[in-house]
C-alpha cells in the first residue's frame, strides 16, 4: 500500500524514506493507541469491581435475603423499637434480643416463642408480654399462607416490644446463639408445618418442620444450661381413626390419618425420648381446630368467610356413609390460656451439660371446647354473620387425610392447670368476622350487602 502524503514543500517527495517514516509513525501511533485502550479498559475494570463491591455490600448489609438459611439471620423491623436491619451477629441485634426475652416483672419468664409470628404463636406472644414475661420470636416466615399475615401479625408484636428473629429451628448454628445470648427458662414451640390435606401435596415440609426441625431445637435444648422446659404444640389429629369419644390422652393414637397427624405423633415420642434421656421437662398440647381473628387462611372457617363474601362456591364435606362431618372448634384465647396454663405448670428440666440428673416432667393434654359442632352448622353461622346465603356444594369428604369428627376430653387440663373454655363458637365467629372486615377493609362493604340483604328479606 503506497501512502502519498507531502512532508515539507517544493522538492518531490522521497518517497521510500517517506514511507518508511510514515509507517514509523503510523506504527508508534498503534502502540499508543493500543496502550491508551488497554490502560482505560484496565481504569473501567477497577471502577466497575469497585462499583458491585460497594453494591454487594450495601445490599447484604441493608437489605438480606427474606428467606431463611445458616448464613442470614436477620431481622425485618416495622416499628421505632425495630427501625433497622441488622445481621444476626451485630451488637445492636444481641441488644434487641436481649432487650425483648428479658422479663419485666419479678420471677418472670423468659421464652423462646418460635413460629411467633403465626396465628398462635403470636397470641401466645402477646399474652405473655403483657403479663410481664421476655418473649424473644423465631420465625421463618414462609409461604405456605401469605407471609403478609405473618409480617402484620409481627408488626403487631414490635408494637409490644416483641422482638422477632427471623429464622428456621433447622438452623441449629442460631439457635445455639440465641440460646448463649439468653438463658430461656421456657420454649413455647409452635413453629410447624400446619394443615392436614396439605401434607399429600408436600409431605416432606412435613418430616423437615414437625420431626427433623423438633429434633433440632431439642439437641439445642438438651444441650443448653439451663435446660429450658419446653411446651409445644401436638395435634387433635393425632386421634386419627379413634372411635372413643370424647378423645381422652388415655385413648391409643396408633392409627393417625394423615401424614400431618404422623408427624405430630412422632413428635410425642421424640419428646418421650429426650425427656428420658436428657432430663429435659416437656408438655406436649394437642390443639383442637383453633379460630379466630388474625387465623390462618388454609382453615375451612377463614376461606369459607373469604369465599362466602365473594360470592364463590364452598365445599361442605360429608363422612362416605353420608354423615355429618363435625370439628371441636376451640377458640384463640381459650387455647393461649392454656398454653400459659401449661407454661406456668411445667417443672423445670433436670439435666446438665447434656446429662439427665434426675427424672423430669412428661405431660400430654387435650386443649380443645368440648362441644363439636357440624361444618354444616359453621357455615349458617358465617352466612348469619355475615348476612349472605353460601354457595353450598355438599359432597363427600375427599381421601386426603381428613377425620370424620374431633371431641376433646379435656379433664386432664383442668385439673392441672384450670384450662377451661368458655367461647362458644357462635361467639368466637363473631370475633372472628369482625376483625376479618377490619384487616381486609371490607366493614362498609360487609354492612352495606347485610342492609340490602335484609331489606331483600
Ligand atoms: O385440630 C387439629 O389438630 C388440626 O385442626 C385443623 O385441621 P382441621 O380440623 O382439618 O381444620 P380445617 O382444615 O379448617 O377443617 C375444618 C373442617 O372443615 C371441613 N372442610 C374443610 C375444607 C373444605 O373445603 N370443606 C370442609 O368441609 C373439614 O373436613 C373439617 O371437618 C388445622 O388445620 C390443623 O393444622 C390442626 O392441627
Amino acid at each position: 500500500m503506497q501512502y502519498h502524503t507531502m512532508i515539507g514543500g517544493g522538492s518531490p517527495p522521497n518517497t521510500s524514506k517517506t514511507t518508511k517514516l510514515e509507517r514509523y509513525n503510523s506504527y508508534i501511533r498503534r502502540v499508543n493507541s493500543t496502550k491508551l485502550l488497554q490502560a482505560s479498559s484496565k481504569l473501567l475494570f477497577r471502577v466497575t469491581l469497585l462499583v458491585a463491591l460497594l453494591l454487594i455490600f450495601f445490599f447484604t448489609v441493608n437489605y438480606p435475603p427474606l428467606s431463611s438459611g445458616s448464613e442470614n439471620h436477620h431481622i425485618h423491623s416495622t416499628n421505632n423499637f425495630l427501625s433497622s436491619a441488622f445481621y444476626g451477629s451485630g451488637a445492636a441485634w444481641e441488644k434487641h434480643v436481649r432487650h425483648s426475652s428479658t422479663p419485666r416483672r419479678p420471677n418472670g419468664f423468659s421464652v423462646l416463642v418460635t413460629g411467633a409470628a403465626g396465628f398462635v404463636g403470636s397470641h401466645c406472644s402477646l399474652a405473655l408480654k403483657k403479663r410481664g414475661d421476655g418473649v424473644l420470636g423465631l420465625d421463618n416466615f414462609n409461604s405456605y399462607y401469605d407471609p403478609s399475615l405473618k409480617r402484620a401479625r409481627q408488626k403487631l408484636l414490635s408494637k409490644h416490644q416483641i422482638f422477632v428473629v427471623e429464622g428456621d429451628i433447622n438452623d441449629a448454628e442460631l439457635l445455639n446463639k440465641l440460646f448463649d445470648i439468653v438463658p430461656f427458662s421456657h420454649v413455647l414451640h409452635l413453629a410447624a408445618q400446619a394443615g392436614v390435606r396439605y401434607a399429600m401435596q408436600n409431605p416432606l415440609s412435613y418430616v423437615s418442620s414437625n420431626v427433623a426441625g423438633f429434633v433440632n431445637l431439642l439437641e439445642v435444648a438438651k444441650s443448653a444450661d439451663p435446660q429450658p422446659a419446653i411446651v409445644w404444640a401436638s395435634s387433635s389429629s393425632v386421634y386419627g381413626l379413634n372411635t372413643q369419644v370424647p378423645f381422652s390422652e388415655i385413648d391409643r393414637t396408633d392409627k393417625p390419618a394423615s401424614l400431618y397427624a404422623a408427624t405430630k405423633k412422632a413428635g410425642e415420642e421424640i419428646a418421650h425420648t429426650y425427656n428420658h434421656i436428657y432430663g429435659l421437662s416437656l408438655t406436649g398440647l394437642r390443639f383442637f381446630t383453633v379460630y379466630g381473628p388474625w387465623g390462618r387462611p388454609d382453615m375451612a372457617y377463614f376461606f369459607f368467610t373469604k369465599d362466602i363474601l365473594q360470592g364463590k362456591g364452598i365445599n361442605v364435606y360429608m363422612t362416605q356413609d353420608d354423615k355429618e362431618v363435625a370439628r371441636d372448634f376451640t377458640y384463640i384465647d381459650d387455647i393461649v390460656k392454656g398454653c400459659v396454663g401449661a407454661l406456668d405448670t411445667a417443672e423445670k428440666s433436670t439435666g446438665s451439660g447434656g446429662k439427665k440428673r434426675a427424672t423430669a416432667q412428661i405431660r400430654v393434654y387435650n386443649l380443645g371446647n368440648t362441644a363439636p359442632v357440624t361444618v354444616g352448622k359453621l357455615v349458617g353461622i358465617l352466612e348469619s354473620l355475615l348476612n349472605v346465603k353460601a354457595k353450598k356444594h355438599v359432597i363427600k369428604m375427599p381421601r386426603n387425610g381428613d377425620v370424620p369428627f374431633t371431641h376433646a376430653n379435656v379433664s386432664l387440663a383442668y385439673r392441672d392447670f384450670g384450662y377451661k373454655p368458655t367461647t362458644d363458637l357462635a361467639a368466637g365467629l363473631r370475633k372472628f368476622v369482625k376483625w376479618y372486615v377490619s384487616y381486609y377493609g371490607i366493614e362498609a362493604r360487609v354492612k352495606k350487602e347485610s342492609e340490602s340483604n335484609t331489606t331483600d328479606d
